[in-house]
């Protein structure tokens, strides 16, 4: 409530985000650790000003964005949930039947347009937008250029340029009228401001925030950095091979396991799929399956690498370690980091692997195995 007056909020998220391509609609994406229509969500849902919100997603896309949004809100957000309604073709279409079916419960105030693709609102600018809404009848959130902006012919004079962003907000009737004469007249717009000033109103400017983009294409994505750590152990044995980073080493003793037992590619895989959150390489290559028996690290560390990439994420670096009194590890670095990197389809300059003993103390000191621990950071592509 502010001021006495029911405030509605309606979050547009029945695009199909075919600029941001992908195998999912962009609202539905993961943006801080959350999808971006909850994020969205929550940001209106815990603005005290606003009563109620509806959120307009594609007909085929309801069970999906639910999914994607009410596990992710309290129960104090959640309560704010006005429902789901079925978009249309165009945004314009996706706001009006929004707008229809807010009527039909009963109707609001005042009411704010959001695009579900500008997660960054804040509370401060949805705030002052039911505040200017409220006393101006219409108010829409600006930026001003950076750049200088020109049409194909000339150049424009940036100081009366706004680059326009959402929340919207409207006196309700008033938005219902713009959006009935817009239909009446064939006229499509790109926001809900300028269906408005077609009726002769025009929206008080508030101040945006360049924060608050409209995730559009992929480079808008905030790029996520996250961080994985490995660590393995072998036994020491007769009559193995002693295959480290997919070096057969000579030594006398080689290394005990189900698949070869390459201590280093399996620390660096480890280290991989803890930070894409894919578990371990016990859950992916389980040694109780016959067809790992003897298996080639090298082979799986290429699989893991696919699937890394299929999360969406890039190696930025690996760093590893192998602990052990024997055999020297230096003379084979290079073959192991080309192994790798081979594996991996990345550059050798993104790997480092050194060797290092415990002086003699401990299970390594004493040559009954070989120890390994690796990290790595991976970046969203
Ligand atoms: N028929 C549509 C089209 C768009 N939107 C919503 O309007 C906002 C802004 O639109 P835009 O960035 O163009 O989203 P998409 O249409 O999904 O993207 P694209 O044009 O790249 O396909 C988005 O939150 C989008 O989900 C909508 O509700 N209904
Ligand atoms: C409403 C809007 O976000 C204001 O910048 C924008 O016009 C939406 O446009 P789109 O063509 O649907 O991306």
């Amino acid at each position: 409530m502010y001021k006495g007056r029911r405030i509605g909020a309606i979050i547009a998220a029945a695009g199909s985000g075919s600029r941001m391509g992908g195998d999912k609609p962009k609202q539905f994406l993961n943006v801080d650790g959350i999808p971006v229509i909850a994020k969205t969500y929550r940001a209106f849902a815990d603005c005290d000003m606003i009563d109620v919100i509806y959120v307009v997603t594609g007909e085929d896309m309801m069970q999906q964005c639910k999914n994607h949004m009410v596990p992710y809100l309290d129960t104090k957000q959640l309560k704010k949930f006005g429902g789901i309604v079925s978009g249309g073709n165009e945004r314009q279409d996706s706001v009006y039947n929004a707008l229809i079916a807010v009527k039909e419960q009963g109707g609001v105030d005042y009411v704010l347009i959001h695009d579900a693709a500008r997660p960054f609102v804040t509370g401060k600018i949805i705030e002052t937008t039911v505040k200017a809404a409220e006393s101006r009848d219409a108010a829409i959130v600006c930026v001003r250029p950076k750049d200088t902006i020109r049409t194909v012919d000339e150049t424009l004079d940036r100081r009366s340029l706004m680059i326009v962003q959402t929340p919207q907000g409207f006196r309700f009737d008033l938005l219902m009228n713009a959006y009935e004469k817009a239909y009446a007249d064939g006229y499509y717009g790109t926001d809900d401001a300028s269906l408005v000033e077609r009726i002769g109103v025009h929206p008080a400017l508030v101040e945006g925030s360049y924060a608050n983009i409209k995730l559009t294409t992929r480079e808008d994505l905030p790029s996520v950095t996250r961080i994985g750590k490995g660590f393995d152990v072998h036994r020491l044995v007769e009559e193995r091979k002693c295959i480290i980073g997919g070096v057969d080493i000579p030594n006398k003793k080689g290394l005990l396991g189900h698949s070869d037992a390459d201590v280093l590619t399996h620390a660096i895989m480890d280290a991989l799929l803890g930070a894409a959150a894919l578990g371990d390489i016990g859950r992916i290559f389980p040694d109780s399956d016959e067809q790992f028996k003897n298996a080639d690290s090298i082979k799986m560390l290429e699989q893991v690498g696919y699937m890394i990439r299929e999360k969406g994420y890039g190696i930025s670096n690996i760093d590893a370690t192998v602990i052990c009194e024997r055999p020297k590890i230096s003379p084979y670095v290079e073959e192991m980091i080309e192994n790798i990197a081979k594996a991996l389809k990345i550059d050798s300059d993104r790997i480092n692997i050194k060797g290092t003993t415990t002086e003699k103390l401990g299970f390594t000191g004493r040559k009954e195995g070989i120890a390994a621990e690796a990290v790595c950071i991976l970046n969203t592509l």
